[in-house]
């Protein structure tokens, strides 16, 4: 009933898989038309499983494929094929049907092919008609007993267009001879059940002749006068369905329709009260996937949750049924109405309809697998021939990008800034790298940000000079050479204590020692006695402390010599708030005890006060003039001592120098990081694109600490991956913390 006209929308994952097959369909075309060539031949490519005559109860499964539309054909190609026969209810070799994924080799540049086989009892190619599959579903077995039929798949893929099919063969096929029917509709979204014959108009009418009353299973019903008429008000009854657009077809059936009927006795008592004749067909909602559901609104996709949540259960019920455990049937609606085929009540054949498109490969999957016989092949072949175009420009903004322009950019991008780093790590090896670290430009509160690897992790005898395992961006020693990363060998370290006119600083000496002047050089020839490891981060720690003491030291003297510079401003009136909160209530008390002389005394009085008031003011000022002149004479003092401090800090400061001498070592060469694996298409989560990898990793604020976590800790490539990322997508880049 639908009309899958919409184009297919896709996003995310599926938009790079669906668009990598669009744009290599003739290549991945030949690899799908190769493989139906090998299952014509003579050579099964995997053995067809055998169906016995033990396994008669269970529930047939059929296969159907739909024609690939027009508007797919002039992009996608078609990816299933059809292997064996159309026989439902026989024994003997079952039928298979195969999907081909079109892949992507991890290098994002060779294609292959991957064919999955999945068997079923019945397979029925594109070109099969509605009237093939009745005949072969129901053709022979509707005159014994009751059956169910359950269309199952994806959206678009031809459910209701089967049954709508089925239910137009049965005008013709059910007995035409005068005889009551019993006939049901109903209507599954959620756990809500809604009658479709009594909402019809035709209900209405057939109600006053033939009456509702409740069929076996419960569910409201009509009895009417014949087959016809049974089949004609479920016509009715179905345009009342619900049906919205998805993202894939324009009249979707989004809730579940169960229809059901049965001759009658002239009692209205079901004719199979032994052998009882019923039919249960079941067009179920298609599934969705999330890609289905971009355009939808919250209301959609609330209800694509329910049809999900209430496709599962009935899975769990097939699964349970297959393998005789028990029916988790109270679960949902669904589930509940057909709970007695479920159970095993009479036959029950599965139809399930998929689609043939590329597009819709992975989604022909999931079908398959849920209702698919038990055992399932998998082929993976070989490579197809030709290979993705590599050296096509990258599309100018990341955004556009597919997972593999992601990769290729990466890999591209990250080998540049290796390739450059290691140059300059080979021409610095072998002069070694040193650094002096001066009191006087450290700045306060600063740790060297150095943290070396245990002894035994890295790839070096423990007796060997440490080796940095991480250090901290944006510090001084970070920021005087771009060598210092990882990896790289700490191999001498002299803390020189500068002597100024003859006065060691005090700080310095008192907690480094007189030792420290001489230093500790491990390199070869460098030194009498090497210090081993501990030697040298013992003078590294000690230099660290006299550096940051100095440094800190000088800072203190810094602000308080500025303190005491502004200090004899502060003296002002009025300035200081505890002189503003002693004022005003003064204020107060002075017009108070004015107020009262004039009670008591009259205006002589009150001028009497007026006099007093002035006279005590006139002292507290001299008071006060006399005492700010003390306050800024004790300032000045202070003063010229905070100078003083700060004069003897610098020198201290001055004096103190760190020397370290690395060694980059060969080990500690960058490497080009690997690819995060939502974009190399290893996560479970699926494949990232252009999108996917700008929040990740373009975000001004996190973008590069998340790169620095995606290249292991090598803050130099990934501040070269970030900063060239900022740039093609116009943002500014900020640096990490
Ligand atoms: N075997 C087929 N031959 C020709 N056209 C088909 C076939 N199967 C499906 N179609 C067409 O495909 C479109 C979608 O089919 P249909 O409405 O049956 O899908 P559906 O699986 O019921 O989808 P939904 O679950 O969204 O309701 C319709 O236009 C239908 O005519």
């Amino acid at each position: 009933m639908g009309n899958a006209t919409s184009a297919i929308e896709t996003s995310g994952d599926c938009h790079g898989t669906a668009a990598r097959r669009q744009n290599n369909r003739d290549v991945f075309g030949a690899g799908v038309s190769a493989f139906r060539q090998e299952l014509s031949g003579d050579g099964c490519p995997a053995p067809i499983p055998i169906r016995e005559a033990s396994m008669r109860a269970r529930p047939r499964v059929v296969v159907r494929k739909r024609p690939l539309f027009e508007h797919e054909a002039a992009q996608d190609f078609d990816v299933l094929s059809c292997q064996g026969g159309t026989d439902v209810w026989g024994e003997g070799d079952a039928a298979a049907l195969w999907v081909t994924r079109a892949m992507l080799a991890a290098d994002h540049r060779t294609m292959y092919c991957e064919h999955h086989g999945f068997y079923a009892d019945a397979v029925f190619g594109e070109a099969a008609s509605t009237a093939e599959v009745y005949n072969a579903v129901l053709g022979g077995p509707l005159q014994h007993g009751s059956t169910t039929v359950l269309c199952f798949g994806q959206t678009g893929s031809g459910k209701t267009f089967t049954l709508a099919g089925i239910i137009d063969i049965l005008r013709e096929a059910l007995p035409s001879g005068g005889g009551r029917w019993r006939v049901s509709a109903l209507e599954v979204a959620g756990n809500a059940v809604t009658d479709l014959l009594h909402a019809s108009a035709r209900a209405a009418d057939t109600a006053g002749e033939g009456g509702a009353e409740p069929s076996s299973s419960g569910a409201p019903c009509l009895l009417v006068g014949s087959a016809a008429e049974a089949i004609d008000a479920i016509v009715d009854a179905a345009r009342h369905r619900s049906t919205h657009r998805t993202g894939v077809h324009d009249a979707s059936s989004r809730t579940h329709a169960v229809y059901q009927l049965e001759p009658v006795d002239s009692e209205g008592t079901g004719r199979g009260a032994g052998g009882r004749l019923c039919l249960t067909l079941v067009d179920l909602a298609g599934s969705e996937w999330a890609r289905d559901q971009v355009s939808h609104e919250r209301a959609r996709r609330k209800e694509a949750q329910e049809v999900n949540a209430s496709l599962s259960a009935l899975k769990a019920c097939l699964a349970a049924r297959a393998s005789g455990v028990r029916l988790p049937a109270r679960d949902t609606a669904l589930t509940r109405l057909l709970r007695g085929p479920l159970e095993g009540e009479g036959r029950m054949v599965l139809i399930a309809t998929v689609s043939p498109s590329s597009a819709d490969a992975e989604h022909a999957l999931d079908t398959l697998s849920h209702v698919g016989l038990p055992g399932r092949a998998s082929l993976m072949r070989g490579e197809v021939a030709g290979s993705v175009d590599v050296d096509r420009p990258l599309p100018p903004s990341p955004r556009d990008w597919t997972s593999a322009e992601v990769v290729r950019w990466w890999l591209a991008t990250s080998t540049a800034a290796v390739e450059r780093i290691n140059a300059e790590v080979a021409e610095a090896a072998a002069a070694g790298l040193r650094v002096v670290l001066r009191g006087a430009e450290w700045p306060p509160r600063t740790k060297l940000g150095l943290s070396f690897e245990p002894p035994g992790l890295a790839d070096a005898p423990p007796t060997a000079p440490p080796t940095l395992s991480r250090v901290t961006p944006r510090t001084p020693i970070a920021d005087a050479s771009p060598l210092i990363r990882r990896g790289t060998r700490l191999v001498g370290c002299r803390l020189a204590l500068a002597q100024e006119e003859g006065a060691p600083p005090e700080g310095a000496r008192s907690d480094a020692g007189e030792s420290l002047t001489a230093g500790i050089d491990h390199r070869a020839g460098a030194s009498d006695a090497p210090p081993g490891r501990s030697g040298l981060l013992a003078e590294l720690r000690r230099g660290s402390l006299a550096l940051t003491r100095v440094a800190d030291a000088l800072d203190a003297a810094e602000s308080e010599a500025t303190r005491a510079a502004e200090a004899p401003r502060c003296l002002r009136p009025f300035a200081c708030p505890a002189d503003y909160a002693e004022e005003v209530p003064r204020k107060l008390d002075d017009d108070a005890a004015l107020l009262r002389a004039w009670v008591v005394g009259g205006e002589a009085a009150q001028e009497e006060e007026r006099r007093r008031i002035a006279r005590r003011t006139e002292e507290e000022v001299e008071a006060e003039a006399a005492g700010r002149a003390a306050s800024v004479a004790v300032a000045r003092a202070r003063l010229d001592e905070a100078r003083a401090v700060l004069a003897r800090a610098a020198a201290a400061a001055r004096q103190v120098e760190l020397e370290i001498t690395f060694e980059p070592a060969a080990f500690g060469r960058a490497e080009v990081p690997r690819v995060p694996r939502h974009f190399s298409g290893a996560s479970r989560l699926g494949q990232g694109d252009g999108k996917a990898f700008m929040n990740a990793f373009a975000d001004p604020e996190r973008g590069l600490r998340s790169l620095i976590v995606a290249c292991e800790g090598d803050t130099r490539v990934a501040e070269t991956l970030f900063q060239a990322l900022c740039a093609l997508a116009g943002t500014t880049p900020r640096t990490a913390d």
